[in-house]
């Protein structure tokens, strides 16, 4: 072995061994170093959780704190209960003891009411037979009351029936009056001039009702501020009230009718102040023109007498019926159904009134036709009806201008009738319904008769034709039969018909021409309306005082209705009235009429005399 040793190769060894010990040094740097970056990442990581944890921590603080505040809210709410409870508590035992107290106050009570009521039961106990017996008395008074009435109902109707067959006797006007409702005209304001165009002021208590009705009887109170209290009562042979219906107005009317085909004329006239109900009463109501197209229970007593009338004769030996319908209007007589040149439509020709030499009244060429129904009847109504004068006026809208005067006449064969007629030859009495039997006695009668002669005796006379039953032998409606004597009993009672006449009569309304506001050609008519009733109401005043001149030719109205008025037909008047204050004045001006036409005395009606005795026929 060598010696020496190479210093370079132990340079290069302790170089190689250096080098190597670098390289196992850098290894170990280098393991360190990723040492280290893997505790670097594992701090970062604690560091990341350690932060999350602090967040965490923050927020269980937080969570904390909300509970805590969340607990602290909760036991203060919890307090506020508790002192609630506490005040319910205390409220519950005040109530309570406020219902105990009540419930001991309401058993006192009720322990003292049962005391009373046992108190009460003891003395009613003890006081059962007096109370017993009084209402036994009250029982038997009040049977005894129902019976009076029932007497008194009686007795009323006996008192009318008797009252009937004394205006009979007497040939009294009978008097109805109806009165009717308030309407929309009771409160239009009346105006100053024709033209419509001012107002004037009506009282406040103008549209209030001043008439009251009982009964028979109609009573007019007026107590207007500034005026003189009044209080008058009219009574009348019906009166009807603002709610009786146009049936129950005809049902009080419709005895005329059989009346007719027992051989009587008969004649209703409807009389009354404008607006008061005459042509709703004996036509109907009606919208337009067509007040002959009034329907159902609208209807007035034309129609609905039409209809009886047919239904009656459909039972009896009727030949013919024929209708003639005049007007009066300006103090002329126009023939309604007169037709023009060409004869088609109706043309209402002028026609004059004349008294015959035996006293007949005729109007000469006066047109009739036949008519075999109500329905036939009534079309011509309604035909001739648009050629009736009418107006509207401050009261009225329509209001009618003229007297409309419908005649039925009756040519009858009825068996009826000529029993009737012999009947009453062979004695003045009046036919007598049968509950009158009990009641009529021959003193009654006696007294009856007594007082129907002397009425005749007192007016045998008039200037325009005598009313006496001599003279009545030669009366004779327009152009057909009218009333005729009584033949001696014993004229023989051959088969000739008879003829009778239904007039059914629809003035115009009297009217204050200041109230109706109406100038030029309308007052005129107003004037010729006004003047014509005023002669009615003279002639009726010159019956009613037997005064030994009768002005029936003062006008072309009452010297047509002449018959009627002063002959022995059976005569009607319907009063029409308003209800209110506001036409006071015209309703007792009405209302007088109907009394003075209720004075009246013409005699017992008689029947007509058959063609063949001096009768003039078509
Ligand atoms: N009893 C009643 N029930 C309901 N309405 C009525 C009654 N009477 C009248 N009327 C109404 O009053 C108004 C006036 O009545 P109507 O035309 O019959 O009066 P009038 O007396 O004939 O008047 P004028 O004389 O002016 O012609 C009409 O609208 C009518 O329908």
């Amino acid at each position: 072995m060598p010696l020496f040793i190479n210093r370079d190769q132990i340079f290069a060894h302790q170089v190689h061994l250096l080098e190597h010990k670098l390289r196992s040094k850098e290894e170990r740097i280098l393991e360190l170093e990723t040492e280290n970056a893997l505790l670097h990442l594992r701090l970062a990581d604690c560091l990341g959780q350690l932060r999350r944890d602090h967040e965490g921590q923050r927020e269980a603080e937080k969570r904390c704190q909300l509970q805590r505040s969340a607990q602290k809210n909760a036991h203060l709410a919890l307090s506020k209960l508790l002192a609630q409870v506490q005040g319910l508590k205390q409220d519950l035992r005040g109530v309570f003891g406020m219902y105990v107290s009540f419930a001991r106050e309401l058993e006192m009570q009720g322990k003292e009411l049962l005391e009373k009521v046992a108190l009460i039961i003891s003395t009613l106990h003890q006081q059962r037979d007096p109370l017993r017996r009084l209402q036994e008395e009250v029982c038997a008074l009040e049977r005894s009351l129902e019976e009076e009435k029932g007497r008194c109902r009686e007795e009323r109707q006996r008192r009318r029936l008797l009252h009937n067959a004394l205006v009979e006797l007497r040939g009294n006007i009978r008097v109805h009056c109806r009165v009717r409702p308030l309407l929309p005209l009771d409160h239009s304001p009346i105006r100053a001039s024709p033209s419509f165009t001012h107002t004037c002021h009506t009282h406040p208590l103008s549209h209030t009702p001043c008439l009251s009705l009982l009964q028979d009887t109609v009573l007019v109170h007026s107590a207007r501020p500034g005026s003189q209290v009044l209080s008058r009562t009219f009574e009348f042979e019906r009166v009807h009230g603002p709610e009786d219906s146009q049936d129950a107005v005809f049902e009080e009317v419709k005895p005329l009718l059989t009346s007719l085909l027992d051989g009587y004329n008969v004649c209703i006239m409807a009389y009354g102040q404008t607006g008061s109900g005459k042509t709703h009463t004996m036509i109907g109501s009606h919208h337009g023109n067509s007040a002959a197209s009034a329907s159902g229970d609208q209807e007035g007593i034309i129609p609905k007498a039409a209809s009886e009338l047919f239904r009656l004769i459909a039972e009896r030996a009727v030949d013919s019926v024929e209708v003639s319908v005049v007007e009066v209007y300006n103090n002329e007589v126009l023939d309604l159904l007169a037709k023009d040149e060409e004869g088609g439509a109706y043309a209402g020709v002028k026609r004059e009134v004349i008294t015959t030499a035996t006293g007949n009244i005729e109007v000469p060429g006066l047109a009739h036709e036949p008519v075999s129904s109500c329905a036939e009847v009534m079309r011509v109504l309604g035909g001739v009806l648009r050629v009736r004068a009418q107006s509207p006026t401050q009261v009225h809208r329509d209001s009618s201008r003229s007297h409309l005067i419908v005649t039925l006449t009756v040519t009858s064969r009825s068996a009826n009738a000529l029993a009737l007629a012999r009947r009453l030859q062979s004695r003045q009495q009046p036919p007598r319904a049968p509950a009158q039997r009990d009641f009529w006695s021959p003193r009654c009668a006696r007294r009856a008769t007594a007082i129907a002669t002397r009425g005749r005796s007192a007016h045998t006379s008039t200037e325009d034709r005598p009313s006496s039953p001599a003279s009545s032998a030669h009366s004779s409606p327009f152009s057909s039969p009218g009333p005729s004597p009584c033949p001696s009993p014993r004229t023989s009672i051959s088969q000739e018909p008879i003829r009778t006449r239904l007039q059914l009569v629809d003035l115009a309304g009297s009217e204050c021409v200041g109230v109706s506001g109406v100038s030029g050609a309308a007052l005129w008519e107003s004037s010729c309306i006004n003047r014509s009733l005023s002669a009615l109401s003279d002639v009726l005043g010159a019956l009613a005082d037997h005064r030994p001149h009768v002005p029936y030719r003062n006008s072309r109205l009452t010297h047509l209705l002449q018959d009627s008025i002063g002959g022995d037909a059976k005569l009607l008047v319907m009063l029409c009235v308003s209800p209110t204050q506001r036409f006071l004045t015209e309703s007792l001006q009405s209302l007088g009429f109907g009394t003075r036409a209720r004075q009246v005395q013409r005699g017992p009606p008689r029947t007509p005399q058959r063609k063949n005795q001096g009768l003039r026929v078509k």
